[in-house]
């Protein structure tokens, strides 16, 4: 069987002591691959090739060579496209159909995009008079940060890897990645793309394993990191907040949300509905971005929640290369058992069942696998667990309102501020509504819709910083004034 190696300094590498766990296909519950457990050995080895790299040729190149290995890399990705693909859905048990539209050339995607980027963005310059009359000059420039800890999950493993790799090496940092240990493996053959594209020996460094008393921790411990980058569940967020501490780290956090849908009567039905099933039931629902509580006007709720029901109850769940599947599994058992607990949960609590509710029948081949069905509740009080917290499964609970304020203030009720969407053909309403929405990411009349140069990550305990754009470079580079006396 495949066993997976950290990669460090250019080089696939096993773990000293020899521990590896299972690497788990949630379509069916078969072991794919041994994964090596990385120890503090192979975390320093790694975090020391980092450092040592920031002064060897990566550190001595020109941007123009910099940013034209960052597109070969790209370029990289997309010759083994389908590798990545291949490796992604057994992974995730996510569809071929997905990944192929999103995963994977979003992976591509973040390499180029932040490569054009770094060398488009300029910096500020200030003149200044001084008492002598001669004046001064004042101008930025943008240095990398140094080596950073890159911590990232299981849902869009290669697309949330790469969205911070990106960024970090477009501006001349060095890396060291710990995927989640549900998914290692487009990580893992990301070291490959790496060396062919002519990245030098430590500039990108992966190391496998757990968090709390593994990788993870032995990562954001290491005195040699600069900084941190983290996209992970709230909890974890607040771990690593605390390690970065010891040594006055910078950190930028993407975490979880509970997000909120509104759906306006003066909607176009047709779109709400599209939209909210992706929302809902994308990716077994496991996208931060997801709305797990959508409210609707009262006066088009009956349709709606008919409408919903019915489009819920028209996916097709199956494995990754079920050319007609809409939904595969969830990505562990583990993380079963916790959806599972919600539904039980929204049981208890005197939800309405609309559909779903439990595990589906699958054929015996796929017995084994991490099943869940699409689910829609009704009924619930706002105080439920159920409404309150991030259960990151296709899962929806559907409540109804009656005026404006009232949605805005539900919408704002919890302590989670990532995404929003609004549903209304009302451009005025939309606008102000938009306005008021305590997230980072709204959309209006649509759903995970990405341009890369905006703005991206949450507010309240969503997370910390912005990521995208001219946001990542803000966050990946230490800018310096040099105030020259003239
Ligand atoms: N805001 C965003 O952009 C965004 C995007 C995707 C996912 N998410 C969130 O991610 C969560 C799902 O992902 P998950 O279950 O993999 O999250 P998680 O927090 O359990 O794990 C994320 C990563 O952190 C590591 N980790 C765990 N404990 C650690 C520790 N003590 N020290 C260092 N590393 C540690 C894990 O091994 C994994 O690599 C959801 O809450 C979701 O909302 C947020
Ligand atoms: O599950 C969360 C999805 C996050 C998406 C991004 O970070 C992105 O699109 O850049």
């Amino acid at each position: 069987m495949k066993d997976i190696k950290h990669y460090i300094n250019g080089q696939y590498v096993g773990s000293a002591s020899g521990k590896l766990f299972d690497n788990v296909n949630p379509a069916n519950g078969q072991v794919i691959s041994k994964v090596h457990e990385a120890g503090r050995e192979e975390v320093d080895a790694a975090v020391k090739a980092a450092k040592s790299a920031l002064r060897g040729p990566w550190g001595k190149m020109t941007l123009e060579e910099r940013t034209g290995i960052l597109h070969k890399v790209a370029d990289g990705i997309n010759a083994r496209f389908e590798e990545f693909l291949e490796a992604e859905c057994l992974d995730t048990g996510k569809p071929r159909s997905l990944a192929s539209h999103i995963d994977i050339p979003r992976g591509a995607a973040n390499f180029k995009v932040f490569a054009d980027m770094i060398k488009n963005v300029p910096t500020e310059s200030f003149e200044m008079p001084t008492p002598d009359g001669t004046g001064a000059l004042n101008y930025a420039v943008r240095r990398p940060k140094g080596v950073i800890g890159v911590i990232s999950p299981w849902n869009l493993p290669l697309l949330l890897m790469t969205w911070k790799v990106g960024p970090a090496l477009a501006c001349g940092n060095t890396v060291v990645v710990k995927p989640s240990e549900e998914t290692p493996t487009t990580t893992a053959l990301l070291g490959d793309v790496m060396k062919d594209a002519g990245v030098p020996d430590g500039v990108f460094n992966v190391v496998h394993g757990f968090g709390g008393d593994s990788a993870g921790a032995f990562l954001t411990e290491h005195p040699m990191v600069d900084g941190f980058t983290f996209t992970g569940e709230t909890g974890t967020g607040e771990v690593i907040m605390k390690a970065a501490a010891k040594g006055i780290r910078d950190i930028s956090l993407e975490l979880g949300g509970k997000n909120a849908g509104l759906v306006f009567a003066d909607c176009d039905m047709d779109k709400a509905i599209e939209g909210t099933m992706r929302s809902a039931f994308a990716n077994c629902g496991q996208v931060c971005l997801g709305t797990e509580r959508v409210y609707v006007e009262r006066s088009i709720f009956d349709e709606f929640v008919g409408r919903l029901k019915e489009a819920a109850e028209g996916i097709k769940i199956g494995p990754p290369d079920d050319i007609e599947a809409d939904m595969g599994p969830l990505v562990s058992l583990k993380h079963r058992e916790k959806v599972l607990s919600y539904y039980q949960k929204a049981v208890d609590d005197g939800a309405t069942l609309v559909t779903g509710g439990g595990v589906p029948e699958m054929p015996e081949a796929l017995a084994g696998g991490a099943w869940v069905q699409p689910t829609i509740w009704t009924g619930l009080p706002e105080d439920s667990a159920v409404i309150t917290d991030e259960i990151f499964g296709p899962c929806v609970h559907l409540c109804p309102f009656d005026n404006e304020e009232e949605a805005i203030e539900l919408a704002n009720s919890l302590p989670y501020g990532l995404a929003s969407a609004i549903w209304s053909e009302n451009i005025t309403r939309a606008h102000r509504v938009a306005g008021q929405i305590e997230a980072g990411i709204i959309w209006v009349n649509s759903w995970f819709l990405r341009d890369l140069r905006t703005p991206f990550g949450g507010s309240k305990q969503s997370g910390i910083g912005r990521e995208g754009g001219v946001h990542s470079l803000e966050f990946y580079t230490e800018m310096k004034n040099i105030c020259v006396k003239l």
